[in-house]
């Protein structure tokens, strides 16, 4: 197979144009969390299953065709949510499904190598052996045709009556299982169990499937050490974890890696320690967070809007790290915020990883990343805070991902409609701010064309997509970017 456009993974900005994005739709899967596993399973709350498909991520996959790959969807929205067509157009498995080469779904990816036996036999047994089938469910699992062999993977189910294994929720969360730096790809070792199955899957994908077929030498994985396997109880503080939202490609030579509830700090090493081996980058620069739940991984709080523009949650600004410094007595008793206490960035070159430069707040080195990776005028920096930087919409907005943004092309992101404050602090910074609703019926007027729109906050609807924890950067994967 020869490179070409719908073949290319090349990935080396956070706000380069969006050319190619590995998505995963709500499966039924989502439908069946319960109430007493939801915590495990790493969602906030129980999901309403056709709430979170019709009225919530289907905007995303439309506004997504539309930036992508127009043809898909340009003239036919009427006729696709008509509901004689029972949602068909965005079902995987069905034969109005989109297919798209540019917006990828996963499902069609795991469809697709399931084809061959030997690929379904090693993911069949391996799934079984991680979820301890019995050999009976193993040979009923070989039995199933892609479609619904697929389809059991994700949700735990073939015919909705009875759960072989748990569902995986959080595959909507793609960007987790993998990262492509460059034209490598960076595949994660998830801290936490509710996750491994779509490690697995991911793994195959990404070492078997065509679309990867001029990258499996550049697959770059994580491995346990052995201090890991000889320290008792089979030591969770020694295992190496990684995850996806820990972990973004700031510019061609610069990737930010996250210490956080997720990625440990031998992973960090494993993986700078790789990059720089492999000539991936020159400089990476390792940002320690507080080890909390409400801050997960790095892109939980910040995201970057454009070049000179960033969304960030307060605590790790400027005004509010060095702000109790400035009372005297504060100062002199040595006070901080424990957040202060808690964050720490080391940035690494490739030529002298000894020679580490500091930052002392997070806002310091967003500035210095526009200003020294994209020579942007430091005035012109700006730095836009979770819920405008008001107690409490602060912490509020950054839990329901306020920070988490993907950014379609520069400066056009996209973001929850429900942290109003932060929607506030875009406009009072010069954005536009769009209801996707009202964006979709422009797009199809043609009183708007896609790579038109400039600083604009494209507003989704997220009453139930913000239950299970993720915002839009934590749903994609981007695989080209310009
Ligand atoms: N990059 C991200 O921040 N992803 C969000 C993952 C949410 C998922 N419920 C989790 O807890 O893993």
């Amino acid at each position: 197979m020869t490179l070409s456009a719908d073949n290319r993974i090349n990935v080396s900005s956070e706000v380069g144009k969006l050319r190619k994005v590995l998505i995963h739709s709500p499966d039924s899967g989502l439908g069946k969390v319960v109430p007493s596993k939801a915590q495990d399973w790493l969602f906030e709350d129980i999901v309403h299953l056709n709430t979170i498909r019709a009225n919530e991520y289907d905007y995303y996959v439309k506004l997504l065709l539309y930036f992508l790959d127009e043809t898909k969807i340009k003239g036919r929205l009427t006729q696709i949510d008509a509901p004689a067509h029972y949602r068909n157009f965005y079902k995987p498995d069905h034969p109005d499904f989109y297919h798209s080469q540019q917006v990828v779904e996963l499902q069609v990816l795991l469809m697709d190598i399931l084809e061959d036996r030997a690929i379904k036999n090693q993911l069949v047994a391996s799934v079984c052996a991680i979820e301890a089938c019995s050999y009976e469910v193993q040979r009923r699992l070989m039995e199933y045709s892609p479609a619904v062999l697929a389809r059991v993977f994700f949700s735990g189910t073939s015919d909705e009556s009875e759960l072989i294994f748990p569902p995986i929720p959080n595959f909507i969360f793609t960007r987790d299982i993998g990262i492509v730096i460059n034209d490598h790809i960076l595949l994660n070792k998830p801290r936490k169990e509710a996750r491994k199955r779509e490690a697995l899957i991911a793994k195959y994908i990404f070492f078997h499937h065509p679309l990867f077929a001029h990258y499996r030498d550049n697959i770059i994985e994580l491995t346990d050490t052995q201090h890991h396997f000889l320290l008792p109880n089979d030591s969770e503080t020694e295992k190496v974890t990684l995850e996806g939202g820990d972990v973004m490609v700031v510019s061609k030579n610069h990737v930010l890696i996250g210490i956080s509830e997720r990625t440990n700090s031998e992973a960090a090493a494993q993986a700078v320690k790789k990059l720089f081996e492999k000539n991936v980058v020159d400089k990476i620069t390792v940002i320690k967070i507080p080890n909390k739940r409400d801050y997960m991984h790095i892109d939980t709080v910040f995201t970057q809007v454009k070049d000179e523009v960033w969304v960030m949650l307060g605590v790790f600004s400027n005004k509010h790290m060095k702000g109790l410094q400035t009372d005297e007595v504060h100062r002199v008793l040595g006070v901080q915020p424990r957040t202060a206490q808690e964050l720490q960035i080391f940035q690494f070159r490739k030529e002298d990883p000894a020679t580490t430069r500091f930052f002392a707040s997070l806002e310091d080195l967003l500035i210095d990343i526009s200003v020294v990776d994209f020579g942007c005028d430091p005035e012109h920096v700006r730095i836009l805070l979770s819920g405008n930087n008001q107690f409490p919409y602060d912490a509020r907005e950054q839990w329901t991902d306020s920070c988490n943004l993907l950014a379609l092309g520069n400066g056009v992101v996209l973001g929850y409609d429900r942290n109003d404050k932060t929607i506030e602090a875009f406009r009072e910074t010069g954005f536009s701010v769009m209801d996707v609703t009202e964006l979709l019926v422009q797009l199809e007027e043609g009183s708007i064309r896609a790579n038109e729109l400039k600083d604009t906050l494209v507003l989704m609807p997220s009453a139930e997509l913000s239950r299970a924890r993720g915002g839009f950067h934590c749903m994609s994967m981007p695989l080209l970017r310009d």
